[in-house]
C-alpha cells in the first residue's frame, strides 16, 4: 500500500480550501430564517447513512457498494472518501490515501449540515484517519455508528496499515453500536487466534465485545465447507446465530460492505439492531441469489447486483417509513360474510372502523371474486391513506401488489414470509400467524415484521383453529423477537384481560367479529379502543 504523498493533483474550488476548513461554511440561520425550507408544506425526514470508506474502481465493494445498498433499502447515502483504490475482479492493484485534512473537511461538510442518522465505516486505512473520524463524531454525534473493520480484501490484499489495529481497538470500537468483522479480521483484532468453528466465532465475538461496542457480529461468509452462511451476533448477554443459505457463486465481492451498509440503512429507518442485522443478511443472500450467474470481469471475484429488485415489479421497493409496532394496538380484520349479513360494503366497514379508532386494517376476504376484491382493496387504500392507517391484505400477494397495499399477512399454510418479502420488497409490512415459539423464530428469520398469535380464546370466525389460551400466547410473546398482536375470540369483555397480561412484545389485539359482526362498526370500535386505552393508561 502506498502512503499519502502531498496531493499535487488537488485542485480546490476557489471558495473551499483546506486551510480555511475551520471557518464556518453555512451561515448560522435558524430554520425559520432559511427561505428554502419554508417552501415545503410538510417536511419528510429521509433516513440518512454517511459512509466513511474507500472507493473501489470495480464498484463491487467500498463506497460504491454502500451507496447502492442504501439506495436499494430506501436510505439516503452520503460519502466521505478515505482512499481511492484500483481494483477489479482479480484483486487490488493500487491504493492512494486521501489527505487527512480533506477527510476532516468532508466529514465536517456532511455532518454539520445534512442530518446524518447513522455513520458506517469501511476502509479506514491509517491511524490518523481513525483519529479524525473519532474527533468528528464527538463534535457531531449521530444516532448510531456501524464499524466494518475492513483490513484485508477478499482477494487477500491489505487495505489498512497494521498500526490502525490499536486505534480500532482503543478508540473507535468504544464508540460503535456494532462492529462487523469477518473471521480473518476477528482473528487479526485478537492477535492472530484461529477461527474454524461456530464456537470459535462466539469466543471471538465475546472478546471483541470487551473492547467496547454494544454489539459484535462475526461474519462467517468466508468459513469453508459449509452449506450455510452463518454469522454470530453478540450483545454482551446472548448469542444469536443468523443462518442463511450459502449461495454458490463467484460474485461475492463486496458482501461485507453491503451487509454493514444495509444494517446502517435499517437502523436509520428506526429498526432495532437484531432486526436490522436480519434484514441486512436476508438482503445480501437475495442479492447473491439473483446475481449468481451474472458475469463481469475475468477474475475469480465478481460484483453482484444490489438493485436486483428493479428488474421486477413492484418498483416501489424502498419505503422511508418503517413499520411502527405501536400501530398493532387495535387491529381490525374484515370479513366479507359478516359485512354481507349487516349490509355493509367493505369500504364502509373499513371507514367505520377507522372512525372508531382502528390503528391498522387487514382485508381478509375469503369468499369474494378477485376482481371485486381488487376494486374494494383500491378503495380501502384511499380511505386508509387519507387517515394515515396502514392497510394489509390477507394472503393475496397479487392483490396487495395491484393496489399497492402497505403489506400482507400470511398464515402457516400460505406462502412463506421470505417469499412474500421477495415479492413485496423491503418497505412493505409482513405479518405471520404463529402458534408456537418455533414458528415465531422462523417468521423472524424469514424477514417478517410482526406476529399474529392465537386463537387466544375459542372463535367461530376461523374453522379448526386450536385455542392457545394465555399460556400459549405468553410462550410466543416471550420467545418472539418481533412485536405480537393477539387474535382469536377477542371482544370488549375480554380484551382488557389480554392486555393486562403485560406480556413482552404484545402490542395490541386483532378483532374480527367484535367489530364487524355488529350493526354499528364505529361504535364497537370506539368502545374497544377506550377499553384498550384505559388498560394502557394504568400501566
Ligand atoms: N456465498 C454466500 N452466500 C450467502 N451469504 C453469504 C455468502 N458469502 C457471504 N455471505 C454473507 O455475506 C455477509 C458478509 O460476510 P463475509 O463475506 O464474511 O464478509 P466480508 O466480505 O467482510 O469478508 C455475511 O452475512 C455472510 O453470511
Ligand atoms: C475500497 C474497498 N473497501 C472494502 C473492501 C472489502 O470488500 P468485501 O466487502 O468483499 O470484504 C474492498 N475490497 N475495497
Ligand atoms: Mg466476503
Amino acid at each position: 500500500m502506498s502512503s499519502a504523498p502531498p496531493p499535487p493533483f488537488l485542485r480546490l474550488h476557489p471558495h473551499s480550501s483546506i486551510s480555511s476548513f475551520s471557518s464556518p461554511r453555512l451561515p448560522h440561520l435558524s430554520p425559520r430564517t432559511r427561505p428554502w425550507r419554508l417552501a415545503a408544506a410538510r417536511e419528510m425526514p429521509w433516513p440518512h447513512v454517511l459512509t466513511v470508506a474507500g472507493s473501489d474502481s470495480s464498484a463491487g465493494a467500498g463506497i460504491q457498494a454502500d451507496v447502492k445498498a442504501c439506495a436499494a433499502l430506501g436510505a439516503y447515502c452520503s460519502s466521505v472518501i478515505t482512499a481511492v483504490t484500483a481494483q477489479n475482479t482479480a484483486g487490488v492493484q493500487g491504493v492512494h490515501l486521501v489527505p487527512e485534512e480533506l477527510i476532516r473537511e468532508q466529514l465536517k461538510s456532511v455532518l454539520s449540515d445534512m442530518s446524518v442518522d447513522v455513520v458506517k465505516t469501511g476502509m479506514l486505512p491509517s491511524a490518523g484517519i481513525i483519529q479524525i473520524l473519532c474527533e468528528s463524531l464527538r463534535k457531531f454525534p449521530v444516532k448510531a455508528l456501524v464499524v466494518d473493520p475492513v483490513m484485508v480484501s477478499t482477494s487477500g490484499d491489505s487495505l489498512s496499515d497494521p498500526s490502525t489495529l490499536t486505534n480500532y481497538r482503543d478508540e473507535l470500537f468504544a464508540m460503535a453500536d456494532i462492529v462487523t468483522p469477518n473471521v480473518k479480521e476477528a482473528s487479526k483484532l485478537l492477535g492472530g487466534v484461529s477461527l474454524h468453528t461456530i464456537s470459535d466465532m462466539r469466543d471471538a465475538a465475546e472478546s471483541i465485545y470487551k473492547l467496547g461496542p454494544r454489539y459484535v457480529l462475526v461474519k462467517g461468509g468466508d468459513m469453508p465447507d459449509s452449506s450455510e452462511a452463518i454469522d454470530v451476533l453478540y450483545d454482551g448477554k446472548e448469542f444469536v446465530e443468523l443462518r442463511g443459505h450459502r449461495i454458490k457463486t463467484r460474485n461475492t465481492h463486496g458482501t461485507g460492505c453491503t451487509l454493514a451498509s444495509s444494517i446502517a440503512a435499517e437502523l436509520a429507518k428506526g429498526s432495532s439492531m437484531l432486526n436490522a442485522v436480519q434484514v441486512a443478511k436476508n438482503f445480501v443472500e437475495s442479492a447473491l441469489h439473483h446475481s449468481k450467474d451474472l458475469v463481469i470481469g475475468n477474475g475469480p471475484q465478481g460484483p453482484f447486483d444490489h438493485l436486483f429488485r428493479l428488474k421486477r415489479p413492484p418498483y416501489n421497493i424502498g419505503s422511508q417509513q418503517r413499520f411502527n409496532p405501536d400501530s398493532l394496538f387495535l387491529y381490525a380484520v374484515t370479513d366479507s360474510r359478516m359485512n354481507k349479513k349487516w349490509g355493509h360494503s367493505i369500504e364502509d366497514a373499513v371507514k367505520a372502523a377507522i372512525e372508531g379508532g382502528a390503528t391498522i386494517v387487514q382485508l381478509r376476504e375469503k369468499d369474494i371474486e378477485s376482481r371485486a376484491f381488487l376494486e374494494a382493496a383500491k378503495a380501502c387504500m384511499e380511505i386508509c391513506k387519507s387517515s394515515g392507517v396502514s392497510l394489509l391484505i390477507n394472503d393475496r400477494v397479487d392483490i396487495a401488489l395491484a393496489c399497492n397495499a402497505d403489506g400482507v399477512h400470511v398464515g402457516q399454510s400460505d406462502i412463506s414470509a421470505r417469499e412474500v418479502r421477495e415479492l413485496l420488497g423491503p418497505g412493505k409490512i409482513i405479518g405471520v400467524s404463529c402458534k408456537t415459539p418455533a414458528q415465531a423464530e422462523q417468521a423472524w428469520r424469514d424477514g417478517a415484521d410482526y406476529l399474529g398469535c392465537g386463537g387466544v380464546f375459542p372463535t367461530t370466525t376461523k374453522a379448526n383453529n386450536p385455542t392457545l389460551g394465555f399460556e400459549g400466547l405468553k410462550a410466543v410473546c416471550l420467545a418472539s423477537k418481533l412485536p405480537v398482536v393477539a387474535i382469536g375470540g377477542i371482544n370488549t369483555t375480554n380484551a382488557g384481560s389480554v392486555m393486562e397480561l403485560r406480556l413482552p412484545n404484545l402490542k395490541g389485539v386483532a378483532v374480527v367479529s367484535a367489530l364487524f359482526d355488529r350493526e354499528c362498526v364505529s361504535t364497537e370500535t370506539r368502545n374497544l379502543r377506550s377499553i384498550l386505552t384505559s388498560v394502557r393508561c394504568l400501566a
